[in-house]
């Protein structure tokens, strides 16, 4: 696809565009690019162990809880427009305004970031993998980084911007195939009335939790913690710990994460804080809706499923498999492969735009040309993706579960979160509390976590560092330390900074942006971040406080307040999956339109034509007078243009 934009409409491929695609992706690209970025393994699968394990609140808390980050960066996003327009990463800004050893520290936790975001695709990915094709499980941790990274190194940030629309397509087709199966038309369940009955039924305190009825392990009887040990409740102590742990890891996991700053600079200005609420939005139903059915699907099909399956993954298969057979497990598995390979090679440019402006061009070869930087860069998707098979192989062996690690993600990043958002929201946030704050609030995180796991369960090992209780102590500890530092150190030594030294960082070829100045306008992205920071602030009112506040009164649901819980899924999935689908066609039609014409009617001519181009090329170097002279008519033709519109111009 790629091939064919360069081919039929002219984009050009330089290191610029390798790396952010040109800065000119718009509205409806930018939320099926955040909505592909953001659809990991853990999306799909942890979406549905929580709901397994808590019931309604799970897909709620995991949806509502990794929602918000997405609207809320839609600020930062327009902050980068503004503050560091050519800039490439994040860790560069830091570099520019807090000087070398934030940045290596900054450099390090995002770096982290992507390791551990890469090691959950590749966990829950070689689990279901393993799970549903028997494929050995080291070898399939191996298998799906090398396709992403074939596809990543064809073509950069653009090439993952195109497919990931392609992806977020077949996420969101296979979605509705699913969420309509579970409440509308499967013999097995169809219907939101059975779906309830079935769920209080596995609750229900009279049921023999035995073998031969029920398998060791299978969930059975009221759950702990939730209100009248059902289901069907938001009044889940557990739902609620896993909202508030999901809450600081996706902060950490969208904030420390280079390839979501990568999205940010790539955004058309104008296009990107509306491209940030409307991806969160559709992503919100990528969870709700489908753990919603195949999560409590699971529960309603009384699928003997033991928590430590749950924990790696297999709910959703095992659900799609009682419902469809085969060809639910081939439709998972695409699914599956969609999430893994977008949100992957997302991962896989991150790290390579870091190594190549961070860390090659700030340290190695500070003169790099646009070539060196593509090569640089091509080497890095290359070693970074066999790094993380390696990793993945690693990490299945030592037993790390996909839930294990989510949770785990914001102990050990969670404390960069607020630093990097005060580098581009405060002018006072200095360098050495962005330092101490950053580190000291991660070691603080760490001992805060396993502490809680020894003084609560006597020993510290994967089991119970993989608790609520220890887990929720360590993810606040590790955020909030970080950022009260941080604010501490600069009251007490305010940098007073203007953005100038980020405002002054620089491409790598001058390219002429295609960009009307008008993009760039302050007002007009001041205006953008007014309407970013009032819908964005709106909706992560409701979607934590008013939705789970409203549903609280409902007790345990009643059978016609479920169906309309289920209603909502069905909706959300269906209105959002229809947007992400047709948006980004309308508006790149005229760019559709143009290849398709060039493919089906002009491909010799297009030969002659690039032909002709290179040979007066070759004349207008040759004599530089002739291109002097070519300017210059070229500049005459523009004007008469502009001063009689209806004129057909033909230059002398
Ligand atoms: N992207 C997440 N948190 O699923």
């Amino acid at each position: 696809m790629v091939w064919l934009e360069k081919r039929y409409v002219g984009s050009r491929h330089t290191s610029e565009w390798f790396n952010t695609a040109g800065r000119n992706v718009k509205t409806g690209l930018i939320a099926s690019v955040i909505v592909s970025q953001w659809t990991w393994a853990a999306t799909i699968l942890q979406s549905s162990n929580v709901a397994w394990e808590y019931g309604v609140s799970g897909p709620f808390w995991y949806a509502s809880g990794a929602t918000i980050q997405v609207l809320l960066f839609g600020v930062m996003a327009i902050e980068i427009k503004r503050k560091a327009p050519y800039a490439h990463t994040v860790c560069e800004i830091v570099k520019a305004r807090w000087g070398t050893a934030a940045h290596l520290v900054f450099l390090t936790f995002c770096f982290l970031t992507n390791i551990i975001v890469t090691a959950l695709l590749l966990l829950g990915g070689s689990a279901v993998v393993n799970a549903l094709t028997g494929v050995n499980i080291y070898a399939a941790s191996f298998l799906i980084p090398l396709g992403v990274i074939v596809y990543t190194l064809a073509g950069g940030l653009k090439a993952t911007f195109l497919a990931s629309y392609i992806h977020s397509v077949i996420v969101h087709v296979v979605l509705v195939v699913f969420v309509y199966l579970v409440y509308t038309s499967s013999s097995k369940l169809g219907s939101p009335s059975i779906v309830y009955h079935r769920l209080l039924e596995v609750a229900s305190k009279s049921r023999v939790c035995q073998e031969p009825l029920t398998h060791n392990g299978q969930s059975c009887g009221p759950v702990s913690g939730n209100y009248k040990g059902s289901y069907l409740t938001m009044l889940s102590s557990g739902g609620l710990v896993f909202g508030i742990i999901n809450i600081v890891g996706g902060f950490c996991s969208m904030f420390v994460d280079n390839g979501y700053w990568v999205s940010a600079i790539a955004a058309r200005p104008s296009s990107t804080h509306k491209g940030y609420l409307l991806g969160g939005l559709v992503w919100f139903a990528v969870p709700f809706s489908l753990a919603t059915s195949l999560g409590l699907g699971a529960l309603a099909l009384d699928l003997p499923i033991t928590a430590s399956e749950a924990s790696h993954g297999l709910v959703p298969p095992a659900t799609a498999i009682a419902l469809m057979g085969k060809g639910g497990s081939i439709l998972l598995l695409t699914m599956l492969f969609m999430a893994v390979t977008s949100a992957g090679s997302s991962e896989l440019i991150a790290v390579s735009s870091l190594c190549t402006y961070d860390i090659y061009r700030t340290y190695i070869n500070p003169d790099a040309t646009g070539k060196q930087i593509l090569r640089v860069s091509r080497g890095v998707v290359l070693g970074f993706g066999c790094f993380m098979g390696l990793l993945a192989v690693i990490l299945n062996k030592a037993e790390v579960s996909l839930g294990w690690m989510y949770l785990a993600m914001g102990v050990f990043i969670g404390s960069a979160v607020l630093p990097i958002a005060f580098m581009l929201l405060w002018r006072k946030a200095n360098a050495i509390g962005a330092i101490l704050g950053t580190t000291i609030g991660c070691i603080l995180g760490i001992i805060t976590w396993l502490s809680v796991a020894s003084v609560e369960y006597g020993r510290v090992n994967l089991d119970t560092t993989g608790r609520n209780a220890p887990m929720l102590a360590g993810n606040l500890v590790s955020i909030l330390t970080g950022g009260a530092i941080h604010a501490v150190c600069s009251f007490f030594w305010p940098q007073n900074y203007d953005w100038d030294t980020t405002k002054q960082i620089t491409m790598v070829e001058k390219e002429k942006s295609e960009l009307p100045a008008e993009e760039f306008k302050e007002e007009k992205l001041i205006r953008a971040e007014a309407w970013i920071v009032k819908w964005g602030v709106g909706f992560t009112v409701v979607m934590v406080l008013l939705w789970p506040l409203l549903s609280l009164p409902a007790g345990r649901f009643s059978e016609g307040y479920f169906t309309f819980w289920a209603i909502i899924a069905i909706a959300w999935g269906t209105i959002g999956s229809a947007v992400i689908i047709v948006l980004p066609l309308t508006e790149s039609w005229q760019t559709i339109q143009s290849v398709i014409l060039g493919m089906f009617t002009n491909d010799r001519l297009m030969e002659k034509v690039e032909e002709l181009n290179l040979k007066l090329n070759t004349i207008m170097l040759a004599i530089p007078e002739a291109e002097r002279i070519y300017l210059l008519e070229k500049g005459k033709a523009k004007k008469n243009e502009a001063s009689d519109p209806d004129a057909h111009i033909v230059p002398a």
